[in-house]
């Protein structure tokens, strides 16, 4: 373990416990730093295949900065990413998604004045036709959305409508089938239920199962710990800077959480 980021030697990184088979992502002793401000000091965490692997935390603990280390949107000063067995490093977050890790932020980036079936296929437009005479299949298109949606039981107006007539919930869910729809193997949902209403929040609960079902490693961000307790596998626990625990979820329950982002209990 590298020590010389470690301003809190009272807070012990936690190295893993589990065995290294079946692993779609190991993250191994990464560091960030922004100027002087440590944000990852070392940290590692795991994920499995088939699994909703949770990343809990306070407001600070470093979980944004590792999702964006992880989704290419920030490179690590140091340490290691392994996809499927294969050392990465993400030049971008394009290179993060043809690796097959999707990223659905807190923002969603939806285009509101598109419709939905433009807003799964932007910056991958699908064409017909050779060179000049190379034209948009919108046809194509249309039911590739459709059928990306109804793979995942989303429940959605026609793929023709603007976005900017879906709810809330319908726009999250748009997102993660978006997500979901390129063969991805990670999808990093941040907060994917923070601006959700109780219904709309258990809709793309379901949908988040569903893609959990369907094969696909799913890591979520959440400061609801009911959610974590009721979605995910397994958990990490981060705290200033380091993965200080980690838990299937069976074996623990919310008030053991708390007492881990507090450091009330050690790993
Ligand atoms: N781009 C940046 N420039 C400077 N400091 C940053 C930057 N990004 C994160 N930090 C700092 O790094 C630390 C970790 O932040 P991070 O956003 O990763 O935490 P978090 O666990 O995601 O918190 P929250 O739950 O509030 O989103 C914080 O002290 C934060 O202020």
């Amino acid at each position: 373990m590298i020590d010389k980021y470690n301003s809190r030697p009272d807070i012990a990184p936690f190295t893993g416990s589990t065995p290294a088979t079946d692993f779609i992502l190991t993250a191994t002793d990464i560091t960030k730093s922004f100027g002087g401000v440590h944000a990852l000091r070392g940290a590692s965490m795991t994920m499995r295949r088939g699994e909703i692997t949770a990343l809990i935390g306070d407001n600070g603990a470093g979980k944004s900065t590792m999702v964006r280390c992880l989704s290419g949107i920030h490179r690590p000063d140091s340490g290691e990413i392994v996809l499927d067995g294969e050392v990465v490093h993400f030049e971008s977050p394009n290179a993060a998604r043809q690796q097959g890790i999707e990223t659905v932020h807190q923002n969603l980036a939806l285009v509101e004045d598109l419709a939905v079936w433009q807003n799964f296929f932007l910056g991958r437009e699908k064409t017909h036709g050779l060179g000049p005479f190379r034209t948009l299949d919108r046809k194509l298109m249309r039911k590739t959305a459709e059928e990306m949606l109804q793979g995942l039981a989303v429940n959605v107006p026609p793929v023709t409508s603007k976005v900017r007539r879906l709810s809330g919930g319908q726009r999250q869910a748009v997102a993660i089938a978006r997500a979901a729809g390129w063969g991805s193997k990670i999808v990093i949902m941040d907060e994917p239920t923070a601006a959700l209403g109780v219904q709309e929040t258990a809709r793309v609960e379901n949908v988040i199962t569903t893609l959990r079902d369907a094969g696909v490693a799913v890591l979520l961000i959440s400061h609801n710990f009911d959610q974590v307790m009721r979605l995910s596998d397994h958990v990490w626990v981060m705290r200033a800077g380091l993965a200080v625990a980690e838990r299937r979820t069976e074996e623990t329950d919310g008030d053991e959480l708390v007492a881990l982002i507090t450091g009330a209990k050690a790993a």
